[in-house]
């Protein structure tokens, strides 16, 4: 798989100017993104998270070309995004939340027809992709539809479709989940799973939706205070973060206090009829068995550790010692 988004030791500064007192101005420098190397293979689905202000919107915009960087190289589909902007654009399609690129008073098939005009997409193409996106994304019932008409969910798959009309290597992709509706979320997430698995599209994915990251990414690159903190799997980051199964069981009789071996206790709860254990070396079905030896069982149940939970102290760890070293912990 050849590498399609490279960047080493990618910075971003910006100077921040604060009045202080009548005439004074004092002038302070924000490191956003401050040393990020990455290499995308073509094809892939990344998941590029992080806490509030982390620098995530920062890279993005230094990968599509709109800021330039401070220091550090880039480079997207062979491209330097700045000074090759416009050879990047017809390369890459860009989904920013805040940012439409759809025509507010025109219904999307207008827009469409529009942006086959501005990429030149021959209309073989155009018609290709658009009957591919229109069934998948379920646009049928209000692609007639001015855009400033269409609930946030629509709008969103709308913005897909453009995105996806010029056929790009990369998709870009910041927030695409937030504030939608329960289906227009699914609707979304299955159409990028679709993406994934014809694999010709690379995707860049920015969420604070875990659960996006879960059913369509299969690496996770986490950034705070703009360095990256975790790059790989979902399972490499349960596994260096020690994430444990647990089981919760609801007791016929209180809790007795024992020592499980395999086994921690987390809390005891409902006055001693709910035990809720750590699983500690041995396997669910072992401590079960040991369980239920110590004391007769109503009800149990197994929990996977939750990617909330891990990712909420990868963001406490890294934001405590500034630039994380996970296995530190
Ligand atoms: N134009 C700017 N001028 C000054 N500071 C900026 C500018 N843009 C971003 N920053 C600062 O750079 C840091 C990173 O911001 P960025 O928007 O990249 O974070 P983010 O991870 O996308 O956050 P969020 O999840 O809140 O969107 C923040 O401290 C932010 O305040």
């Amino acid at each position: 798989m050849s590498v399609i988004i490279e960047t080493s030791l990618l910075r971003k500064e910006f100077t921040v100017r604060r009045k202080a007192g009548r005439f004074r101005r004092t002038s302070t420098t924000v490191s956003a993104v401050d040393g990020v190397s990455l290499s995308v293979a073509e094809g892939e689905m990344l998941g590029y998270i992080g806490p509030n202000g982390a620098g995530k919107s920062t890279t993005l915009k230094m990968l599509t070309g709109v800021l330039t960087p401070s220091g550090g190289t880039v480079s997207v589909c062979g491209l330097t995004p700045v000074p090759q902007r416009a050879r990047l654009a017809r390369r890459i399609g860009v989904v920013f939340g805040q940012r439409s690129q759809l025509w507010w008073d025109l219904p999307l098939t207008e827009s469409f027809t529009l942006l086959r005009h501005v990429y030149q997409v021959p209309a073989a193409d155009h018609a290709a992709r658009l009957r591919y996106c229109r069934s998948l994304l379920d646009l049928d019932s209000f692609v007639d539809t001015p855009v400033r008409q269409l609930s946030l969910g629509q709008r969103m798959r709308g913005e897909l479709t453009a995105a996806l009309l010029h056929g790009p290597s990369v998709l870009f992709l910041d927030e695409p989940t937030i504030g939608l509706d329960v289906l227009s979320k699914q609707a979304v997430r299955a159409f990028l799973g679709q993406v994934a698995e014809r694999g010709d599209t690379t995707v860049v994915l920015t969420t604070h939706d875990l659960a996006d990251i879960e059913k369509l990414c299969r690496r996770l690159v986490v950034i705070d205070h703009g360095h990256v903190v975790h790059d790989g799997t979902l399972d490499e980051l349960h596994a260096t973060y020690r994430s444990k199964r647990r089981i919760v069981a609801d007791l016929d009789a209180p809790w007795p206090g024992r020592d499980l071996p395999g086994a921690a206790v987390e809390s005891v709860e409902a006055d001693g009829y709910r035990v809720t254990l750590t699983l500690e070396g041995a396997t669910a079905g072992e401590v079960v068995a040991r369980l239920a030896q110590a004391v007769p069982l109503r009800d149990l149940s197994v929990l996977e550790p939750e990617i909330e939970d891990v990712v909420a102290r990868l963001y406490a760890g890294a934001s405590s010692v500034g630039t994380a070293v996970p296995g530190d912990r």
